[in-house]
């Protein structure tokens, strides 16, 4: 079915809403999936927020993921188009709200410039999983059952490292490993920090040099227990004063008295948690979580998040 309101997000919502109750009142039970294609030039978020703040498309359907196809050989051009103050480039917005990138046309580039798009799409989105295709050629798994907001899959997007298609199979095999091993998992998690502090740099870096828009990722891994009314006063104000900013976040929190892990995902002013599995008897209790947004502070949101620890 086609949605002919063209780009301006704000008229998506209603014609989305009856789209879905329409589709899903004739064929109740007869999809497995919906694919919702948007323009080149709409902001992602709208569409995301009508799956939550809409009752009956809440309880007929579940939202699976974002995905971006970027074309490798313009993209760079899109990503560094100067927009108005305050307006956020769209390229840049479908890459920093998506799950997964497909990074295309590569055969019309060269390797050190497909490495460099995939340096710059990290700097934006570290959270979304990255693969590189020709003509879209990805597994039908790649974007379809993507799980992006379910709370049972958190985990993956904020413990997984940046990486893109190349070592995507040793990350596998590296995460297997470690699964029976959580000294091993500590070590992981150690590396995983520094790692994201050579991450900001490269922010930092982008924001001088490109009039990036300042869309960004931040992660933030500590240890040490929660205190779960402090977490839940930080990020309820955080959210209060920043939720246009923060395009998505996801998290995982030990939580001091609490035996299950506490995992949560938002969308700007929408957030959702509850607890997760056991923590198992020697696995490091470890606090993670990744922010996507604009006009990001690294230090005040760890600050802020480090002074919800239980003292
Ligand atoms: N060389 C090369 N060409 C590609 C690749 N993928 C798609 N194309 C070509 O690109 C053209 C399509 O242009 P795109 O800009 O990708 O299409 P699009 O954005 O989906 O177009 P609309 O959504 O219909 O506006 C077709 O001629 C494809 O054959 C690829 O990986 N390599």
């Amino acid at each position: 079915m086609m949605l002919n309101n063209g780009c301006l997000c704000c008229t998506v919502r209603g014609d989305l809403v009856r789209m879905i109750s329409e589709l899903v009142d004739k064929k109740k039970g007869k999809f497995d999936h919906l694919v919702i294609e948007t323009t080149g030039l709409a902001n992602p978020a709208p569409i995301i927020q009508t799956f939550y703040a809409e009752d009956t498309v809440f309880n007929d359907v579940k939202l699976d993921g974002v995905v971006t196809l970027v074309d490798s050989k313009h993209a760079r051009l899109h990503l560094d188009e100067v927009k108005p103050k305050g307006i956020v480039n769209e390229a840049v917005q479908q890459i920093a709200y998506a799950d997964r990138i497909i990074i295309n046309k590569t055969d019309l580039v060269s390797e050190p410039e497909v490495s460099s798009l995939v340096e710059r799409i990290r700097s934006i989105n570290r959270m979304a999983n990255l693969k590189r295709a020709q003509y879209g050629k990805v597994d039908l798994d790649y974007v379809l059952g993507i799980g992006g907001f379910d709370l049972e899959r958190i985990e993956s997007a904020v413990t997984e490292e940046p990486h893109d298609e190349h070592e995507h199979e040793h990350e596998h095999k590296h995460e297997h490993e470690h699964h029976h091993d959580h000294a091993h998992d500590h070590d992981h998690d150690h590396h995983h920090h520094d790692h994201d502090h050579k991450h900001g740099e490269h922010n930092h870096h982008a924001h001088d040099h490109t009039h990036d828009p300042g869309v960004s990722s931040v992660s933030i891994v500590c240890e040490g227990e929660m205190d779960l009314e402090k977490a839940d006063m930080w990020l309820g104000n955080l959210l209060l004063e920043r939720s246009d900013d923060i395009y998505r976040m996801k998290g995982l929190l030990s939580v001091s008295g609490m035996p299950q892990r506490f995992v949560f995902q938002g969308v700007h002013d929408i957030f959702e948690g509850s607890p997760d599995r056991m923590w198992e008897p020697n696995e490091p209790r470890i606090n993670k979580i990744v922010f996507i947004g604009r006009n990001l502070n690294r230090e005040e949101l760890e600050t802020g998040f480090k002074d919800c620890l239980l003292k």
